[in-house]
């Protein structure tokens, strides 16, 4: 029976899942999984197995599951108890490599197998990545556990942007400081955009060496990045994920001294927060910062949908300061990237469903000589091969492309060079799964 091997996506408030199959000459995607909404339970699950994608279960997963590694657990259960997915003869011995996202790999900048000690080195980062990186180690930590012969690989957001150049990555703080504690800009939503990369380049037929986009992975977590010849140059994000532009909790860039006006007594905002754990270490600024602001905290809602299509005042307001913040760090990078871009590439939960927000960034970036946004197209994706498609009129040079990013594709494919068995696995062959 040929091996399994497992991707898996911890983000802030989502785990997504793909399982493939390893044959011989190729990689073949089995099924998919994604749970989000984890940590407000129910979680919303949904999965498909590849053989019978019509066949997609959508439920509400049991109020039991709470935490990522329970939403893991539930993924597996599901799957293992699927007959027409055993009744192919496979059961958890045959998973014989995870690889896991991991979203901050501080100097990790190649991805790594874990043991004791590069489990420890990403246990030691955690609180750089206090939505994140503890989530996937307690998944990492439960798959040692309950899948014993199976080796754990970890895959890092920020190690896309090991090419930021020094005026890019530094703050203006003490350079002693900044280099005991490691304070500089990393960056993160790099898996995302490698594969957003890969896909333009092949979308337009062009070497990837050759491609300079602005790219916007816009999800509950949203950043932007300035890619110039395949390389990430700029992205908005930095020491953490909560910088840069608003999530659906997060409140990206303020004035840092906000933290210590926000609340009444401002010694209280350095301390750990109630719901810090021996897992999540998270202090009550954090907190704020990161999971008590973005447009849920503006509209009452964590739905972007519902924002972008609603008239009230607040849900206006907060896609008006999203439409802003985005435009910004458009306008600034492509300054940076003086205006030789192919494309805007639009991805994440946002970036891919909302036409609304879409339309609204590109009507104001027409200045700018990007395409301008052709309704129709922009409204119902024509059939297209591929995670590429064009939404513009085609007027300009530079294209207004949406892109569906898949990390878990990224993560297998990386892997999969990294075992250098590129000769064997084609990209070709990749493409069937996406
Ligand atoms: N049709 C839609 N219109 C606007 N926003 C949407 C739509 N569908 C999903 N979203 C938003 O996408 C976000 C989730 O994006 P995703 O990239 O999956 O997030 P993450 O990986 O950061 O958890 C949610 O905030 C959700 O509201
Ligand atoms: C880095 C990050 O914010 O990831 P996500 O959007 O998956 O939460
Ligand atoms: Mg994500």
């Amino acid at each position: 029976m040929p091996p399994l091997i497992l991707a898996v996506n911890a983000g802030s408030s989502s785990l997504k899942l793909a399982v493939f199959r390893s044959d011989e000459q190729q990689v073949s995607l089995l099924a998919t999984g994604s749970l989000s909404s984890v940590g407000s339970p129910p979680a919303k699950f949904s999965y498909a197995l590849a053989s019978s994608p019509d066949a997609k279960r959508k439920s509400d997963a049991p109020r039991s599951v709470q935490t990522h590694t329970d939403a893991f657990e539930y993924f597996l259960h599901v799957l293992f108890d699927d007959e027409r997915f055993t009744s192919e003869g496979h059961t958890r011995e045959h998973i014989t490599h995870i690889c896991h996202r991991v979203v901050h790999g501080g100097r990790f900048t190649k991805p790594v197998v874990i043991e004791q000690d590069t489990y420890d080195r990403l246990a030691a980062l955690s609180d750089l990545a206090p939505l994140h990186n503890n989530r996937a180690l307690d998944i990492i930590r439960s798959c040692h556990d309950s899948l014993p012969n199976a080796l754990s690989i970890a895959f890092f957001d920020s190690a896309f942007h090991s090419t930021l150049e020094p005026h890019i990555y530094t703050y203006s703080i003490s350079p002693t400081i900044a280099k005991e504690k490691n304070l500089r800009k990393y960056g993160f939503h790099g898996l995302s955009y490698a594969f957003i990369l890969r896909s333009v380049s092949s979308y337009l037929h062009k070497p990837l060496s050759e491609i300079s986009i602005i790219a916007l992975h816009l999800g509950s977590g949203a950043s932007v990045c300035a890619i110039r010849n395949g390389q990430s140059v700029n992205t908005s994000m930095g020491l953490t994920p909560v910088s840069g532009l608003p999530g659906g909790t997060r409140a990206g860039d303020v004035d840092p001294s906000l933290i210590f006006h926000y609340t009444a007594d401002a010694h209280n905002v350095g301390r750990m927060s109630a719901d810090a754990t021996r897992e999540l270490h998270i202090t009550e600024a954090e907190k704020i910062l990161n999971m008590e602001s973005g447009w849920k905290a503006l509209t009452g809602t964590a739905d972007f949908h519902e924002i972008a299509t609603s008239d009230k005042l607040s849900h206006k307001l907060a896609f008006d300061i999203l439409v802003d913040r985005v435009c910004q760090f458009v306008g600034g990078y492509f300054v940076q990237l003086e205006g030789k871009i192919d494309a805007l590439v639009f991805a994440g939960g946002l970036g891919e469903n909302s036409p609304e927000l879409r339309k609204a960034i590109l009507d104001r970036c027409a200045c700018l000589g990007i395409d301008t946004v052709d309704p129709k197209k922009n409204s119902s994706a024509e059939e297209h091969e591929g995670p590429v498609y064009e939404i513009g009129m085609g007027g300009t040079r530079i294209r207004a492309l949406v892109c569906e990013t898949n990390e878990e594709v990224r993560v297998l494919f990386y892997f999969i060079s990294l075992l250098t068995l590129t000769r064997f696995y084609s990209w070709k062959s990749l493409e069937s799964v996406f």
